[in-house]
């Protein structure tokens, strides 16, 4: 006799890399496979889950399924550290390796997720950057396919960092940026050594975090398969190299898209909303309210994404950029995006009062809609994954001026590959004409 089908459901571990980019996707990937009727845990540190329930819908979103729990782990960073920057990022590898790995492993090895929802897992997506679930996954029996948030392009130039060694194009010798690279296949032509993931720029090969990086996406053969958030149309070609060393790659993307469709749809049906946040910070939605009142096409939006971090100086030449540049502006300034401000938002008070009939300035902002506004010009851009494609879908020209690792690359794909906008890399200079 047939089993019953709900003994069949599958029960799917989903654990991102704890930072807003990753917990943005993973979480819309979460949705979906609820409202394909999976059970679904989402596992994340109990800082962001705080952060989620404080300024999100999530809790009102998920109360429609039954069948996702989220599940929290520590992640050992303390709660007075800043979380964003280069330094926040090594306190989450460091964090990775030396806090969450070990209670990662003792949570699946103690079946407590399983038995709690009263479903065994049968299989575990995790974030491209976690191998030791690779190793747990194996011992337990259980599927593991990985989910890397970031570009194909980026991705492919990770993978073949040992390539770079063994040509001797990494490291750098001499200072010179702009050498041009040859031993990423599918880059010849037109990548330079400034495009590659900024990481790369370290003098020398022992620097723990490019180890772990390049030994992590190079163990990216290991899991059943890799979803990326990416679509044939946009990177076709560098998919087919990656497909040469991973078969099972599936394009997914654009996520934020597909996510926004499918929910419409069910919301139609069912009790969902059609609508959804999952940012980590507050929303200023009041920028909605003054994009309602600007022209056509009229505005550029600024945002560095939720990492990025500027010095002063540099906050200075935008905002002198922009202001010269006669346009209208929206520009996100974190409360933690300049170096020694007061988080208090008193420098960005001071030129919001300079420029306020033409600029506006929010913490943090509902960015997909922000894109989508028709008043929405163009969009200067840290080219971060889920800003390129935002952009992309919402047919938005972007000036990238990239921060670091994969954005590098994002953004010369963006300005040679892709023709969708120009990229300003390492340039950040309000007397200079990026056209010129
Ligand atoms: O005011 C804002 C600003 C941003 N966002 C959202 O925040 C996300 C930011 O993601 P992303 O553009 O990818 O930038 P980061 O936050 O910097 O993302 C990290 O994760 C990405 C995916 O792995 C990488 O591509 C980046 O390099 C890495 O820094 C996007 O979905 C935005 O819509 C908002 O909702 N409101
Ligand atoms: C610190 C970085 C580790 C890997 C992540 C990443 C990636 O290459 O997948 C991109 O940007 C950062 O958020 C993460």
């Amino acid at each position: 006799m047939d089993r019953p089908v709900e003994t069949l459901a599958p029960h799917v571990l989903i654990f991102p890399f704890p930072v807003q980019g990753h917990v943005n996707s993973m979480l819309k990937l979460a949705e979906l496979l609820c409202l394909a009727d999976f059970h679904v845990t989402f596992l994340v540190p109990d800082d962001t889950h705080d952060s989620l329930l404080r300024h999100t819908d999530v809790h009102k979103r998920f109360e429609h399924y039954a069948r996702f729990r989220f599940q929290t782990i520590s992640d050992g960073i303390p709660a007075d550290r800043a979380r964003s920057g280069t330094d926040f990022l090594s306190d989450l590898l460091n964090s990775l390796r030396n806090v969450m790995k070990p209670l990662f492993k003792e949570l699946i090895r103690s079946n407590r997720l399983s038995c709690e929802s009263n479903r065994p897992i049968t299989c575990i997506i995790t974030d491209g950057v976690m191998s030791f679930a690779i190793d747990l996954a194996e011992e337990m029996g259980i599927p593991i396919i990985y989910f890397r948030t970031i570009s194909a392009c980026s991705f492919w130039a990770y993978f073949c960092i040992p390539e770079l060694i063994e040509a001797g194009e990494l490291p750098f010798k001499g200072n010179d940026l702009d050498v041009p690279i040859q031993s990423i296949p599918g880059m010849e032509g037109f990548l330079r050594r400034r495009d590659l993931p900024s990481i790369c720029r370290v003098g020398d090969l022992s620097n723990p975090d490019l180890q772990l990086i390049s030994s992590e996406t190079r163990q990216t053969t290991r899991p059943r398969g890799l979803v990326l958030n990416t679509f044939e149309d946009l990177e076709g070609p560098i998919l087919s190299h990656i497909r040469t060393q991973m078969p099972n790659v599936y394009t997914i993307g654009p996520l934020h898209a597909h996510y926004k469709t499918r929910l419409a749809a069910a919301a139609s049906s069912t009790t969902t909303t059609g609508t959804s946040s999952n940012s980590l910070l507050e929303e200023d939605r009041s920028c909605l309210t003054w994009l309602d009142e600007q022209p056509t096409q009229s505005v550029i939006y600024v945002s560095f994404g939720s990492l990025a971090i500027i010095t002063k100086p540099q906050l200075m030449e935008f905002w002198h950029g922009l202001v010269n540049s006669g346009k209208r502006f929206l520009w996100i300034i974190r409360p933690d995006l300049v170096i020694g401000g007061d988080g208090e938002g008193h420098i960005e008070a001071e030129l919001s009062e300079a420029t306020k009939e033409r600029g506006y300035m929010v913490g943090w902002a509902p960015q997909e809609e922000v894109l989508d506004h028709r008043a929405i010009g163009g969009f200067v851009t840290h080219s971060g994954w889920n800003s390129t494609l935002e952009s992309i879908v919402a047919g938005v020209p972007m000036i990238c001026w990239p921060y670091f690792l994969d954005q590098q690359t994002n953004s010369r794909f963006v300005g040679e590959v892709w023709k969708l906008g120009l990229d300003i890399k390492d340039i950040c200079d309000r007397s200079k004409d990026p056209l010129e």
